[in-house]
């Protein structure tokens, strides 16, 4: 920002920390959220707080894996009476030697009974007149053969759900599937997220002033926020002064926020108040990262003690690049173990890079690109070599929002002269889930040697 020349933060004497040690310094200061008791579907997206066992075993009871009918093994193959029908939700009966019972999919074993053959390997042949419906079972069953016993599927006393484990769609059934009607999770953050400078106007402004821009952080972050799945409160524009800028760290601890994500106003500016105030309301533990882009990036905690908690404030870029690239590499992290990820950093593959990348002789530079599954050149549709390829996104300036279109890596490009050849391999950290990895080429079926 222009100002009158005379810096009024230190800014220039932050010591600069690499990446990784910015992240470790970030999560070592992180405290996990404390745990609440949740129904079990609202716990959906969250982290357990406590191991979930099964109280009862499942099954309950010896449950046929098979429309057919429930036998005795030792009786074999011949032609059989059929005593009664056994279905689900069904009273038991037993079998008596020599019968056998209609039974479906999930109905409880007949007490008498040890083993079902399916339908297919039977075949119906009606009652006599007056006497009970009979059947030609085809085939020698072995003891136990197309029956889940008690318990086969989940022990009594199982864990079935460990601490610190995530719950999706599969561990919300799990969950139902034992009857854990609450369980303990880990609550999400909360977090605030501010947009400061003078400049900052709100993206429907009807006509911009020369110097003037539409606010993209605000939206993107609070975006960014939701997708991780905290709770997000915007707190708007503040205007530069550091008075303004106070005033809504004051509404964020008011509002009970874990986090406060501010952007602008942390490079060397004499309007950049955020490390000052940070400064004088708490502890900054960096105020510069080697990182292209997101040098500025900054990490404070403001004592709350009437929360007896911590505020955990970052400082992003301004550049909305910077200030995007800056949440996934130090803020997910920092989410992910608030709400009690065992592993919370950002996953890494690796890719092949699809054309040059000039390289940054100050700066690892975190390049956008979006990876996709290589298909050999001629090879069918759905054929890949099993291996990732990222093709840039382009212009990397961090003002230009386009080089995060569609991207679905960092590609983690050293600190070097000169260009890296296309075809290198490369270590990439994954952004999302790769859901915007281009379709047709699919992780394919076939993988080529
Ligand atoms: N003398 C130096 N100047 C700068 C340095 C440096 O080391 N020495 N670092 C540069 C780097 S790297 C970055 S990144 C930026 C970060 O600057 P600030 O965080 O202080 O941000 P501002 O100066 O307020 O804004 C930078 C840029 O971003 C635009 N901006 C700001 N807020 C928004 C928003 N909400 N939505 C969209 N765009 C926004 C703003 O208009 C500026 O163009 O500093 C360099 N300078
Ligand atoms: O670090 Mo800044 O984010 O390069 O433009």
């Amino acid at each position: 920002m222009a100002g009158d020349g005379a810096p009024a933060t230190p800014a220039a004497f932050y010591k600069m920390l690499s990446v990784p040690d910015a992240v470790e310094l970030i999560l070592s200061e992180t405290a996990l959220l404390p745990a609440e008791e949740v129904p079990f579907a609202a716990a959906f997206q969250h982290t357990l707080a406590a191991d979930v066992r099964a109280a009862e075993p499942v099954p309950g009871f010896r449950a046929s894996i098979k429309d057919g009918y429930a036998v005795l093994s030792t009786d074999g193959p011949g032609e059989y009476d059929i005593a009664f029908e056994a279905f689900a939700g069904v009273a038991p009966r037993t079998l008596t030697p020599g019968t056998v019972a209609y039974i479906g999919t999930g109905g409880p074993l007949p007490e008498g009974a040890d083993a079902v053959v399916q339908i297919e390997d039977t075949e119906f042949l009606g009652a006599a007149p007056g006497g009970p419906k009979r059947v030609r079972i085809k085939k020698q069953a072995a003891p136990g053969e197309d029956v889940r016993q008690v318990g086969s599927d989940m022990a009594a006393g199982e864990v079935v759900l460990q601490a610190g484990q995530h719950i999706g769609a599969a561990e919300v059934g799990i969950l139902a599937t034992v009857g854990a009607t609450t369980v303990n999770v880990h609550r999400k953050p909360h977090v605030a997220v501010l947009s400061t400078g003078d400049e900052v106007c709100e993206p429907d402004a009807p006509k911009l002033e020369l110097g003037q821009i539409r606010d993209a952080n605000r939206a993107m972050l609070l975006a960014a926020a939701v997708g991780t799945g905290a709770r997000a409160t915007d707190l708007g524009i503040a205007r530069d002064t550091a008075a303004n800028v106070e005033a809504a760290l004051d509404r964020t601890i008011a509002e009970g926020a874990d986090v406060l994500l501010t952007t602008g106003g942390v490079s060397m500016g004499d309007k950049d108040f955020i490390k000052p105030l940070l400064e004088r309301r708490g502890t900054v533990y960096f105020g510069k990262v080697k990182m292209k882009p997101g040098k500025p990036l900054t990490f404070a905690k403001v004592a709350v003690p009437e929360r007896n908690r911590s505020l955990l404030v970052f400082g992003l870029p301004g550049n909305p690049v910077s200030s995007l690239v800056t949440f996934h590499l130090a803020v997910v992290p920092c989410l992910r173990k608030m709400e009690g990820w065992q592993e919370p950093r950002l996953r890494r593959v690796h890719v092949r890079t699809a054309m040059p990348i000039k390289m940054d002789p100050e700066r690892p530079e975190y390049h956008r690109a979006v990876a996709h599954w290589a298909r050999p050149e001629g090879a069918a549709e759905g054929v890949s070599s099993g291996e990732l390829v990222a093709a840039s996104t382009g212009g990397q300036i961090s003002s230009r929002l386009l080089s995060l279109r569609s991207a679905n890596v960092l590609l983690e490009i050293p600190q070097a002269s000169g260009v890296l050849p296309a075809g290198s391999r490369v270590s990439a950290l994954v952004l999302g889930d790769l859901g915007s990895m281009p379709v047709p080429e699919v992780p394919a079926p076939t993988v080529l040697p």
